[in-house]
């Protein structure tokens, strides 16, 4: 799908040399896209985790998120970035009904999850919210020990029926957290006693216990040093074999490192998405070449 042209067509020849130097769009960094607009770039993919149709995020009157349209493919990595404010984080959360929980927020249009609505009334969100896990900007370990942290969750869902499967379970969750050797000693100590990037794999391990189909990550690294951040983006990587994951970040760098798709949003709409590689060297839309190349944002 193509933006809507916004020049007339230009038949002579010796005009169309000069067509790329008139093909500025009618708006600006600081305008929002025309009513009608399109995102640029394939929203769909072949093999569908979940699928966005049509969403729209009200807070009040504030129109939050516009008409967006995009695939979650499954064992992909895509990236949400754009300006602050521009609604990454509203949409991430309309993925997994995060956004139930403020009062003012409205959603319509249509979200699916293996084809089936996660806004029927009829869903239980708790399910939701264990097949379609979340890892937040700062780490939030629970006050209770490190093994706590992570079997909490299957203890909720009844996941395990014995004390050896549930440290079966909690050692392989640490284990693909990457953190399992750091803390293996010390289980019984309080989570919040680890460092911050350690914390922040704990919450990951705390997300993969409950058995995830996707995983939200919403700036995952933005309080984390570079080496911590350097083990957060290798866990991503890794963890793109067994789950999709849609990850909101401020840094293109990490988005060009771990994700295969990319998805620009700017004042609510969804502007252009496409292979991470595209939009990084050869955006399409002007909006996406100002943001990447740092005029603005
Ligand atoms: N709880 C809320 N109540 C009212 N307005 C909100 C709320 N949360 C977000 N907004 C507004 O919705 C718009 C999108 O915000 P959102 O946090 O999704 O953007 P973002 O792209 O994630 O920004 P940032 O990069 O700064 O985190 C902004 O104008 C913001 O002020």
């Amino acid at each position: 799908m193509n933006q809507p042209n916004t020049l007339t067509r230009i038949e002579d020849p010796a005009m169309a040399e000069i067509q790329p130097q008139q093909a500025q769009p009618t708006f600006s960094a600081t305008e929002p896209a025309p009513e009608g607009h399109r995102t640029v770039g394939k929203i769909t993919v072949d093999n569908p985790k979940m699928s966005a149709r049509d969403v729209n995020v009200y807070y009040g009157e504030k129109h939050a998120i516009k008409h967006v349209e995009l695939d979650i493919g499954t064992n992909e990595v895509i990236a949400l970035i754009g300006p602050s404010g521009c609604g990454k984080s509203t949409f991430l959360r309309t993925l997994n009904r995060m956004n139930d929980t403020i009062d003012i927020c409205r959603v319509t249009g249509n979200i699916s999850l293996d084809g089936q609505d996660i806004y029927d009334r009829r869903l239980d969100v708790v399910q939701l919210r264990a097949r379609v896990g979340m890892v937040f900007q700062k780490p939030n370990p629970f006050p209770k020990s490190i093994f706590d942290n992570v079997a909490y969750g299957p203890k909720i869902h009844g996941m395990t029926s014995s004390r050896a499967e549930l440290e079966d379970l909690v050692r392989w969750s640490l284990e693909k957290a990457g953190l399992w050797h750091e803390v293996k000693d010390r289980l019984e100590q309080p989570g919040t006693g680890l460092s911050g990037g350690q914390q922040q794999r704990l919450c990951i391990a705390r997300a993969i216990a409950v058995s995830p189909e996707v995983i939200l990550m919403d700036e995952p690294c933005s309080a984390l040093d570079p080496i911590a951040t350097a083990k957060i983006e290798e866990l991503i990587d890794e963890l793109r074999e067994n789950y999709s994951i849609v990850i909101v970040t401020h840094s293109m760098q990490q988005a060009a490192r771990v994700s295969q798709r990319t998805a620009y949003f700017h004042l609510g709409d969804l502007i252009e998405v496409g292979e991470t590689e595209q939009i990084f060297t050869n955006p399409e839309h002007k909006l996406t070449e100002g943001y990447i190349t740092g005029r603005f944002g």
